[in-house]
């Protein structure tokens, strides 16, 4: 059984008591850590200082907790993590939502959960930020979710239903916010986040049958952090920014016609395979960061103290 009480008392010797009661969590996705970039009153914790908190391991995640004022005016108190943990990288699926249930512990009402996401639907273009209502989670639906195991907190449900996972309260602030701050239309959109384990990317036609099941965007983090987030009573609010489109839309390129085309003469146009790669991601990241921060930022403004 996890020992959060000696998370809780190494927070309480590092953080100032008026930070200790965030209202709102904040997960940083790939290249997104800027996300708290303007806390006000700012105070880092590394998660080698924190029992029970495993490491971030991969470049754009750093491992640190940030509390403070977030926001405009006298800002709302949230604590992010500026570095989040997946299963690929060897962490359990019990360490992976940790921080979500320390988060809780803390008195987190409302979760803001972002990642980089690649686009399944065509009509996603990069640098769009999606709105996520639902999702699809195929290692959950083989027998891969975090809530697997005895229920060892009788306080939280045991059966967990997901119909309203993704809060439309929240959801309907970041179009509120976005209207606000001017933000063009087209930027923003709304989908389902299919979780994938990775660290693999999806071949064509991976990427195509999560489409046809009904996914517009896919990543490899997100959904366990959701439904430890959804069990411990959050209110859950996940954007994706969309880094890199994974079904090619023009589909598969025959070689053999490719071939024959060209021992006739009439190649113009030879296929060539696309490639994703993580420093893509990091770099979209960069670029969007600031929109998805200032988005972050407005969406706090909005959210009622009681929600
Ligand atoms: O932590 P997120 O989901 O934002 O990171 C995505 C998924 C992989 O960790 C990585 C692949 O580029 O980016
Ligand atoms: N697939 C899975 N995870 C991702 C992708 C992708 O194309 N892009 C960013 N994270």
């Amino acid at each position: 059984m996890s020992d959060y009480s000696a998370t809780l008392d190494t927070l309480k010797g590092l953080v100032p008591e008026e930070l200790l009661n965030p209202r709102v969590g904040i997960i940083c996705g790939s290249g997104l850590s800027g996300l708290p970039a303007s806390l006000k009153q700012s105070v880092l914790v590394s998660y080698d200082q924190l029992p029970g908190f495993v490491q971030s391991t991969v470049p754009g995640h750093k491992s640190s907790l940030a509390f403070g004022l977030m926001g405009s005016g006298a800002g709302v108190p949230v604590v992010a993590m500026l570095g989040r943990f997946h299963p690929y990288e060897g962490h359990k699926l019990s360490s992976v939502v940790y921080p979500v249930r320390v988060m809780a512990k803390l008195g987190v009402k409302d979760i803001i959960i972002t990642n980089a996401a690649g686009a399944l639907n065509p009509e996603l273009v990069v640098g769009t930020i999606v709105v996520v209502h639902d999702h699809i989670a195929l290692p959950n639906l083989t027998g891969m979710n975090p809530l697997l195991g005895p229920q060892t907190d009788l306080s939280l449900p045991r059966f967990l239903p997901l119909s309203n996972t993704y809060s439309r309260l929240l959801r309907k602030l970041v179009f509120q916010a976005a209207h606000d701050l001017s933000i063009e239309r087209d930027a923003l959109a709304e989908g389902t986040y299919a979780w994938v384990s990775g660290p693999t990317y999806e071949t064509p036609a991976e990427g195509r049958f999560l489409r046809a099941a009904g996914a517009d965007v896919v990543g490899m983090s997100t959904v366990p952090e959701v439904l430890a987030a959804r069990e411990e009573g959050m209110n859950v609010l996940v954007l994706s920014l969309v880094t890199n489109a994974v079904v090619i839309p023009s589909g598969y390129k025959s070689v053999r016609d490719e071939f024959e085309a060209e021992i006739a003469g009439t190649l113009t146009n030879p296929g060539v395979d696309d490639v994703v790669s993580h420093e893509e991601v990091l770099s979209l990241g960069r670029l969007k960061g600031d929109l998805m921060k200032s988005l972050v930022e407005k969406v706090l403004e909005f959210i009622p103290s009681d929600a």
